[in-house]
């Protein structure tokens, strides 16, 4: 079976066998902490057993929502911020075509999928009305506390418009919202007006929660497999479970990014050489800012997309600060082949790579930079993924979440909660006017 895989053996100049030997002992309390569920944060750990215990009843009934939505739906609004949106978007991006929303429907299949609740842009919310224009459409309201202030304000916009094009009735039977079972305004207002309802379990941080109804539901209308998904997370979980330290890819993953950590890298930046791999990053950046990222401790996380910002971020990465190792994304086959040609007369001096693939100069632009990143002492990484598929996914999900427990335990933080994401809330909500926050109201106001 092809697996995910973590390769540090790049990084020999900057780590001795020893010292990874050195840190089996805390790596293994942190997972024995983790996966026995007797360290801080315990009561967010549904994700450890979601692969392979979930609500199969619920699960049958996103496909048959998601079902719904591409029958009647050209268009399909996911509304969410945070864990409530990224995975999603990233699973969407890495599995399905590079132009999803502007490849012709013929291509595509599905109903275009558009990303919204995730700014307070009120051009993006403008411009997103002309892109649905009148033509049929659902949404996916989705966020666990069902009171973020993002989502809130989008759904209230684009719920007035589906309910003036279908009046209140209809609107509701297009109106899918993921929330926690009982509790916040979303379950509220869903109960009242009869919205078909999913839910993100209370044990399930919002980071966490891609393998739920938060991010199943848009990737099954996106046309992606996520029974295949799920294997592949089941897979993962099996590996990181239940291999032995000397060959668990996770959580040597956890114990490479403290050593470095340890020696003064303070940013890790993760690098994917294919496009679509880029909202992956930006769910692992919250799944690790979040997780780590506290206490006045944690390793900033960090992205590029490669090749592109070689021309642009390569410099720094290359010879600035050395402040940062590497994380490698490598795909490792590539399904689709492009063979250069050979021209009559080399004008552009193109003809020595005539009858090779794009993806081979492609694979030899990482190889070298991984050399040349090496050298600039940068130390680096590299996760291996199999293929462009749902099950190598599944297992890259649960590769990165099971690594980021142990890690966040052995970094001595709790995992699993987001205490600092709340300043900026409390600013907000008391400048906005809400009721409960008058007096810090008056003291910004002094500060602005
Ligand atoms: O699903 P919710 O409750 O709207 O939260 C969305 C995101 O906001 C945060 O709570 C941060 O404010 C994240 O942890 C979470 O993923």
């Amino acid at each position: 079976m092809a697996k995910v895989t973590f390769d540090y053996s790049r990084t020999a100049q900057f780590i001795s066998k020893e010292e990874v030997e050195n840190s089996k002992v805390l790596a293994e309390v942190a997972k024995k902490v983790l996966v026995e569920k007797t360290g801080a944060g315990n009561d967010f750990l549904g994700w450890i057993d979601l692969p392979v215990d979930y609500d199969k009843e619920e699960f049958a009934r996103i496909q048959k929502a998601a079902a719904k939505i591409q029958s009647d739906s050209e268009v399909l609004l996911v509304i969410g911020i945070g864990g409530s949106y990224l995975g999603a978007r990233a699973a969407i991006e890495f599995l399905r075509h590079s132009f999803y929303n502007s490849v012709s429907k013929e291509v595509r299949k599905t109903p275009e999928i558009y990303f919204v609740g995730n700014s307070l842009s009120t051009r993006y919310i403008k411009d997103l009305m002309d892109v649905i224009g009148d033509r049929d459409f659902s949404i996916n309201m989705i966020s666990k506390s069902g009171t973020t202030t993002e989502p809130a304000i989008a759904f209230r916009v684009f719920k007035e418009m589906l309910e003036k094009k279908y009046g209140k009735a209809e609107a509701a039977k297009r109106i899918y919202a993921t929330t926690d079972k009982a509790r916040g305004a979303l379950k509220h207002v869903a109960d009242e007006e009869g919205y078909e309802t999913f839910v993100v379990p209370d044990d399930v941080g919002g980071r966490f929660s891609v393998l739920t109804a938060v991010g199943l539901l848009p990737i099954a209308v996106s046309g992606a497999d996520i029974t295949k998904l799920m294997e592949g997370a089941a897979s993962g979980r099996e590996l990181a479970l239940n291999t032995p330290f000397e060959e668990n890819d996770a959580v040597k993953y956890a114990v490479i990014r403290n050593i470095l950590h340890q020696k003064g890298k303070a940013v890790e930046v993760l690098a994917n050489y294919e496009p679509s791999l880029h909202y992956v990053s930006e769910w692992w950046k919250q799944l690790y800012g979040e997780s780590e990222g506290k206490d006045q401790k944690g390793i900033f996380p960090a992205s590029v997309d490669l090749t592109a910002d070689l021309h642009s971020m390569g410099q720094f990465i290359q010879d600035g600060s050395r402040i940062m190792y590497e994380t490698v994304l490598e795909v490792e086959t590539c399904e689709d082949e492009i063979v250069m040609g050979e021209e009559a007369v080399d004008l552009d001096g193109l003809n020595y790579l005539a009858g090779k693939n794009v993806d081979f100069v492609n694979k030899s632009a990482m190889n070298g930079t991984i050399l040349a990143h090496t050298d600039g002492n940068v130390p680096n990484l590299l996760v291996k993924i199999p293929a462009q598929d749902e099950f190598s996914l599944g297992q890259l999900f649960y590769f990165f979440e099971f690594a980021c427990g142990v890690s966040g335990y052995m970094l001595g933080v709790n995992p699993f909660n987001q205490p600092g994401v709340e300043s900026y809330k409390k600013n907000m909500f008391a400048l906005l006017g809400k009721p409960g926050y008058e007096a810090q109201r008056e003291e910004l106001l002094k500060r602005l």
